[in-house]
């Protein structure tokens, strides 16, 4: 499966100038060959939190989605569409977003951990229902957002429902890069399978973002990794079939001994 991670550096406040600025750099993209792309967490607005209740989506009237939706098709690629603030019920959430290359939504999560450094139990609400994997071109994958990743219980159910590539859109900071880098590819090594990161660079509002964008495979091997600063696209092959390879040499899910820990 070939991808290729925008390392995209976000415009504050702005989803059309966004939406804008993907679609200008999809039009540059060499595409024939590229199964999936992928774009980091709210990346219509970047975390302009206050501003969230004015400029968040409906999902049922989505621009965002739309636009997807057509690149998608127009491409024919699959679109793991990082994140954007929808709002619903007068709450607003943070929706990662999987469109298959039919131009179809087949998947979306609501963040379900808030985080508390950035305040954002004031302004978001947390998704009320649990991670499922998803499928596209028969694979089963996942999509988790940002701090979730401090989560390993949500990843292990991912595993456990035969997840063998999982996706982290983030805004994660510079100030916490060791922990990215160390929990992401150990998310990687202790489920066994492949993880694809797309962190945005760039600043917003005093906080330096982390870029660091990585593909990680089921054995914890960095594949590829994004500079820290700068905006850049990444692009690489997995071979998918390491999954089951890495899962019979060390086989830890046959180890398990969930009646003395479930
Ligand atoms: O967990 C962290 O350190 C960063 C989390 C975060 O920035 C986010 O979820 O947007």
């Amino acid at each position: 499966m070939n991808i290729l991670v925008y390392q995209m550096d976000v415009i504050p406040g702005d989803p059309q100038a966004n939406r804008e600025k993907v679609g200008k750099w999809l039009e540059e993209q060499e595409l024939h060959d590229v199964d999936l792309i992928m774009l980091p967490e709210m990346w219509t607005t970047a975390y302009t939190l206050p501003e969230l209740d004015d400029i968040a989506e409906e999902p049922a009237d989505s621009e965002t989605v739309r636009f997807l939706k057509e690149s998608a098709e127009r491409y024919h690629v699959h679109i793991m569409g990082g994140s954007i603030a929808v709002k619903r019920d007068g709450k607003v959430f943070n929706r990662a977003l999987v469109i298959n290359n039919a131009g179809e939504l087949v998947y979306h999560y609501d963040k379900m951990h808030l985080v508390p450094m950035l305040n954002e139990p004031a302004y978001l609400s947390g998704g009320e229902e649990s991670v499922r994997v998803f499928e596209l071109d028969g694979v089963k994958m996942g999509v988790v957002i940002c701090y979730d990743l401090r989560f390993p219980e949500i990843i292990r159910s991912l595993a456990l429902q035969g997840c063998k590539l999982l996706f982290i859109p983030a805004e994660w900071p510079d100030s916490r890069r060791a922990h990215w880098d160390v929990l992401s590819a150990a998310r990687a090594v202790e489920n066994q399978m492949y993880v694809v990161t797309c962190n945005r660079p760039g600043e917003y509002d005093g906080i330096t973002f982390a870029g660091s964008s990585a593909f990680i495979d089921p054995w914890g091997n960095v594949l590829q990794k994004g500079s820290v600063e700068h905006e850049e696209t990444l692009r690489q092959e997995l071979e998918l079939s390491n999954v089951a390879e890495v899962r019979e040499n060390v086989p830890v899910f046959d180890s398990r001994v969930p009646s003395l820990y479930d």
